[in-house]
């Protein structure tokens, strides 16, 4: 388990982690996720004890990083994954990291078994492919054989059967009872691996939550129905007192309804459907969503003003709230402006 408590980070005028509490609990990946310059990185480093907090306080399974002994054997961590001796192979790298933490030389052989780097397990570190070295990254998170992991963006470089072959490692690390904490800005990923989110937004904590709750939050469901009979659908809808949205493809949308209940009205009517499907947000555009306000960097020089990219909730990007933080719009909002009947 990973406690933070008002943890807090400044760097010089800029607050860059800003009273963070929140805990990252054993047997589930949670996702760590934020905009560019949210803090994630900072925040990380100081639960490893690599930067000390302006104020505040984190603990690994109740103890400072400072006080444990040996700690990856406690927690292992992927920060960055350039950050190791190139001219060391990748064998002897990480039986120097076993040597320094007190951990039997027999697991260097079986950590590069586990993230299939054997083969390469004399060629020097430097040599390595992004990929190769994310590999090794997470061959040393693992040495100690922890209770805890951590890894940084750690599908950076990889391809697809290495996404792939992550994503089951962390889903099966969190199986056997270990607390998974991941960053990754890689949401369709994220979505797939994560059980639990924590984000935050210029160094602030935006939410910390199931992945499911999560969307529901910060997205939109609703009930998309096409039906060659559409305009008789419509009365039956509206004789119901059923609020109906209809977008510009011709198709209907019910927030809130029940797919089942739209079919069987519609059955006793004799009204034929072509579609009937629920529809739910994707973790992208949850994750806009809640974080349009708490963007730092913003690209414009690609998207003129007077042709603004919309979605469904929105235009991303904007700074759609007078403050970072101000609660985001109750879901009856929106879609205000789509034709109602
Ligand atoms: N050593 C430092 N000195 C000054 N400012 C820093 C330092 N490290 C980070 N910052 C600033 O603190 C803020 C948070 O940075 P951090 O790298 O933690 O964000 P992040 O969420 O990891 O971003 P990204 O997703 O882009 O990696 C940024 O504004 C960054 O410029």
């Amino acid at each position: 388990m990973i406690e933070l408590e008002g943890l807090t980070k400044r760097y010089g005028e800029k607050l860059a982690v800003n009273n963070l509490t929140f805990t990252v609990r054993p047997g589930m990946v949670t996702g760590f996720l934020g905009p560019n310059g949210a803090g994630k990185s900072t925040t990380m480093r100081m639960m490893l004890g690599l930067d000390r907090p302006t104020a505040g306080d984190v603990r690994i399974d109740g103890r400072h990083y400072d006080h444990l002994k040996d700690p990856l054997r406690y927690i292992g961590a992927l920060l960055d994954a350039k950050a190791m001796h190139g001219g060391r192979s990748a064998f002897n790298h990480l039986l120097c990291l076993a040597q320094s933490n007190g951990i039997p030389s027999r697991r260097v052989a079986e950590v590069l078994d586990t993230v299939g780097l054997t083969a390469v397990a004399r060629k020097k570190a430097k040599g390595f492919s992004l990929g190769m070295g994310q590999r090794l990254g997470i061959a040393g998170a693992l040495l100690g054989d922890p209770r805890i992991l951590m890894f940084d963006e750690p599908v950076n470089g990889l391809d697809p059967e290495g996404i792939h072959w992550i994503r089951n490692l962390m889903k099966s690390l969190a199986a056997q009872g270990r607390t998974v904490f991941v960053s990754s800005h890689l949401m369709s990923e994220m979505a797939l691996t994560a059980d639990h989110l924590v984000v935050i937004g210029q160094g602030r904590l935006l939410a910390d939550t199931s992945m499911a709750d999560f969307i529901e939050r910060n997205s939109r469901s609703y009930i998309r129905i096409r039906s060659p009979q559409r305009e008789r659908l419509l009365d039956v809808l509206h004789e119901e007192g059923v609020t109906v949205i209809e977008s510009g493809s011709g198709a209907l949308e019910v927030d809130g309804g029940k797919a089942e209940q739209i079919g069987e009205l519609a059955a006793q009517h004799q009204i034929v459907l072509h579609e009937l499907s629920p529809q739910q947000a994707s973790l992208e555009e949850a994750f806009m969503q809640l974080t349009a306000g708490a963007v730092e960097y913003h690209a414009h020089a690609d998207t003129p003003l007077d042709a603004p990219y919309e979605t469904p909730y929105g235009t991303p990007f904007e700074n759609r709230y007078e403050t970072p933080f101000e609660t985001p719009p109750q879901r009856q909002h929106w879609g205000e402006d789509w034709k109602r009947r």
